[in-house]
């Protein structure tokens, strides 16, 4: 039925460094070009991890040159995923913080696999940072205003029975049925003729991704500004460091 499946692989922890927003964006860009696929099915190669987020390494102790191009690279795949002409299902089989949830959250359907383990959301202020405006409007779009407002703000990672509770993914099973599930889920979204689904997506997602096309390079002037501070550069390296004492 014209599916392809798209497999995080970047061990350990599949972090989305530049390299990899990079292959991502072109990958999406062939499929979409390519008229025999209609669907994809975003999953994970990495036992346990869906996506650890974006690469702290990309963001720490780089150049300005660096963040800009990064940061421009995030945009990029948001948009690309955001506005997708495919179905997007996300396969969701391990952990997913904060851009590794966003990635998901950009998706047209949510199978997450029934691991207490797996927690999902955007945890940003945990790391004492801030997830931008349209990070914020694509959990808004999805679990509503309130729901949100508390998630970003606590930076709360929910278990799979909440995160279906809350409406941030829409289906929870077993993890030897998550890809079977999105396969036959899959099926039905495709059932509907792609024109009018494609444009009836656009009208629901195009007003939230204008207002990042808008204004894109003033949100990167603004990503420098905020990445470049001491304070944040501090935050960041405690964080780094702490999740590599883990393991001492
Ligand atoms: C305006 C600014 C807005 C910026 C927006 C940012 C959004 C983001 O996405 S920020 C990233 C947020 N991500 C996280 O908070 C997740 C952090 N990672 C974890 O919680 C855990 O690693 C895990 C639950 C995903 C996996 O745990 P596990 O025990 O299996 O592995 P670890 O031993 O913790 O990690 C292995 C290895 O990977 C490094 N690492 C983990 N996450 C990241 C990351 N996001 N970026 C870069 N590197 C990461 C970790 O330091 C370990 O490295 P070493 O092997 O060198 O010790």
């Amino acid at each position: 039925m014209g599916v392809a499946v798209i497999k995080l692989k970047n061990p350990p922890v599949n972090s989305l460094s530049l390299e990899v927003l990079t292959e991502f964006v072109i990958s999406l860009e062939k499929l979409e070009n390519d008229k025999t696929f209609r669907g994809v099915i975003v999953t994970s190669d990495c036992p346990g991890i869906f996506s650890a987020g974006l690469d702290l390494t990309e963001m720490c102790g780089k150049s300005q040159a660096h963040y800009a191009e990064y940061w421009r690279a995030v945009q990029e795949l948001w948009l690309r995923l955001y506005l997708s002409n495919l179905v997007l299902i996300a396969a969701i089989n391990g952990v997913s913080p904060a851009g590794g949830c966003l990635m998901s959250l950009t998706c047209d359907y949510r199978v997450l696999a029934d691991n207490p383990k797996y927690n999902m959301g955007l945890n940003e202020t945990l790391l004492g940072i801030v997830a931008p405006s349209w990070f914020k409007d694509t959990l808004v779009n999805t679990v509503g205003h309130r729901t949100a407002e508390r998630a970003l703000q606590l930076g709360l990672l929910f278990p799979p029975a909440e995160a279906l509770r809350v409406g941030m993914v829409d289906q929870v099973v077993p993890e030897d049925q998550v890809h079977s599930t999105a396969l036959s889920v899959m099926a039905q979204w495709l059932a509907v003729p792609d024109h009018a689904r494609q444009l009836t997506k656009n009208l629901m997602r195009k007003p939230t991704a204008d207002r990042l096309v808008k204004q894109r390079d003033a949100d990167i002037q603004y990503f420098l500004r905020f990445i470049s501070r001491d304070s944040i550069q501090k935050s960041l390296r405690v964080y780094l460091d702490k999740l590599r004492q883990k393991k001492g």
